[in-house]
């Protein structure tokens, strides 16, 4: 684990965007409105109902700005060193992934097959990590383009690792020209990798189009008579590391899984498969850390987990330490996006104050604080406190929170205590993985209540933040350049979207942008001016 001394430079550091002339411009703003909401109160009792309801209007907008103000005031990201974590930790924790997918059609395999290889191939000790699939389509061909695409990442990976490629989804990385001389070792493995990719391509494609193919496969048998809505839990190890010590040639744990459904039974979408997923890795590898990656998405940097660890792994003796990483959402196919607008403001200034909010894809969270810990419950070293232990790992409390699966109550238990978990062999934990994924285990649990991710909202993604925020734990906002995540748009989605939020991206822009935010501060400071002195010229 790290080692602890003051005396080294930082893992991380937290870079502050702190800019007085924004500032000054909000208050003035916050200034101007506060004065208009005054004159409407003094003259209040002269005027009609038109004017006390444009005084609420105001003071809506006034409180809408004040907020927004409070949350740009002290913008903040982390910036990661993971050349530094080498040096100094010489035990890498190890990481779950999780991949969810629930639609082959819209989510077709070929981008899912490539969001797991990306990932597969992450720059991080191979038998530290594992890619766990939760499949909420039910889909024989993903599973199959799955297991197709375990059989190319026995190439792709080594071949990552061997040339320290940067973008490690296959799609991406064969868009560029092969730029060396023909004859070459690395132009030789390059042709092979790509022809192998190739294979790989047109064994999808033909699957997509025969509907027939899996009929005669034994290992196919899981996915006969079954419907999205309507079959018992599959869970598949595609690929077990066993006896991994970590080499470049290894690659990762790779399991299928999906969980049951049934008409009748509310699924709670990908909170839902978020919280099987966490209970399967739970059985299997209980990770201390987990990643979640939607299905679209690839890991553009083979770094990003190590960069995780450099914020998880700098304060790890800091109890009031962070919950989750967050790395902001990019697709590289949509040029126009709000989010990036969102992200830049809100999100930097939230991770100024408390922490970036969770925004589902591209974020690493802790095991721990996903089971409910709070900071008090945690000794400066990092084990429980002991009247958390009390009062946690009681006999009765363990059962009821987490659910009857003994073995899922001795799994939390160890991921409560930190114990390192002893390599075992994954094929043994499936009869429990199956007993987990039934639609009524979470049935009087607090899963999705206290407990994984929270159900019950728009979306599952800010209410878990607030639920972790509030317990008192703080987040960290990593935004390196190039992106770390990006996801991809299927044409005509990026289309619907465009025409949807162009009007709103456009007069986001030009509220918030570099450039034209002293224009837009002018403008509106202007309109606020005249807007009041034309009140006080006309008083009734
Ligand atoms: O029943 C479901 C529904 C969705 N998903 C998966 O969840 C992910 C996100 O769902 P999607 O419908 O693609 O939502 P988006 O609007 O594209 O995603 C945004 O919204 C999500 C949910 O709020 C966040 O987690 C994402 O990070 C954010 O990009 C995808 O991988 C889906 O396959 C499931 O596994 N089961
Ligand atoms: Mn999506």
């Amino acid at each position: 684990m790290a080692e602890s001394s003051s005396s080294l430079p930082p893992l991380c550091e937290k870079i502050s965007y702190k800019s007085y002339f924004q500032r000054a411009a909000d208050l003035t703003i916050l200034g101007l409105l506060f004065s208009l909401l005054l004159h409407r109160i003094l003259h209040m009792t002269q005027n009609d109902n038109v004017w006390l309801v444009a005084f609420l209007c105001e003071s809506c907008f006034s409180i809408v700005w004040l907020l927004t103000t409070c949350i740009k005031w002290s913008p903040a990201e982390t910036k990661t060193y993971p050349d530094r974590i080498d040096e100094r930790v010489h035990d890498l924790p190890s990481v779950d992934i999780f991949v969810p997918t629930a639609d082959p059609v819209r989510e077709p395999p070929i981008i899912v097959v490539n969001a797991v290889l990306s990932l597969l191939a992450i720059n991080y000790p191979t038998n530290k990590l594992a890619c766990y699939v939760s499949d909420d389509g039910c889909s024989p061909l993903t599973y199959f383009s799955l297991k197709e695409a375990s059989k190319f990442a026995k190439i792709w990976v080594p071949f990552c690792k061997k040339y320290n490629v940067r973008v490690r989804a296959p799609f991406r990385y064969f868009l560029n020209p092969l730029a060396t001389t023909k004859g070459s070792e690395f132009s030789r493995d390059w042709q092979m990798t790509k022809r192998e990719y190739e294979k790989l391509c047109r064994k999808v494609e033909i699957a997509t189009g025969d509907s027939h193919w899996s009929d005669a496969d034994d290992d196919f048998e899981a996915f006969s008579n079954t419907k999205p809505n309507d079959h018992s839990t599959i869970v598949k190890v595609i690929w077990e590391n066993k006896g991994g010590v970590g080499d470049v040639t290894e690659v990762p744990h790779f399991v299928y899984i999906s969980r049951e459904k049934r008409p009748n039974y509310l699924h709670h979408y990908k909170a839902g498969a978020m919280n099987f997923l966490v209970r399967v890795s739970g059985l299997m590898t209980n990770a201390p850390y987990m990643l979640n990656v939607d299905c679209d998405v690839y890991a553009n940097e083979a770094d990003v987990v190590r960069q995780a660890m450099c914020v998880f792994l700098q304060g790890s003796s800091n109890p009031n330490h962070c919950a989750f990483v967050q790395y902001p959402q990019e697709s590289y196919d949509s040029t126009t996006d709000t989010l990036t607008v969102f992200q830049s403001f809100m999100v930097r200034g939230l991770a100024g104050i408390q922490g970036p909010i969770y925004l589902g894809s591209g974020c690493f969270h802790t095991r721990r604080v996903m089971y409910g810990l709070s900071p008090e419950d945690v000794e400066a070293n990092g084990s429980l406190s002991s009247l958390a232990t009390r009062e946690l790992l009681a006999a009765d409390s363990l059962p009821r929170g987490f659910g009857n699966s003994k073995e899922m109550v001795k799994s939390v238990v160890e991921a409560l205590q930190i114990k390192s978990n002893p390599q075992h062999i994954l094929t043994n934990s499936i009869e429990a993985a199956q007993e987990v994924g039934h639609c009524d285990y979470e049935y009087q649990t607090n899963w999705g209540k206290t407990i994984g991710w929270l159900y019950d909202s728009m979306t599952e993604d800010l209410n878990t933040s607030i639920d972790i925020h509030s317990r008192g734990w703080t987040s960290s906002y990593v935004s390196p350049n190039p992106p770390a995540f990006l996801g991809s748009m299927p044409a005509e989605v990026s289309e619907a979207l465009l025409q949807q939020r162009r009007w709103l991206t456009g007069s986001m822009e030009v509220l918030f942008n570099k450039q034209s935010q002293s224009l837009s501060y002018f403008i509106v400071s202007c309109l606020l001016i005249a807007y009041s002195t034309t009140l006080s010229c006309f008083p009734r």
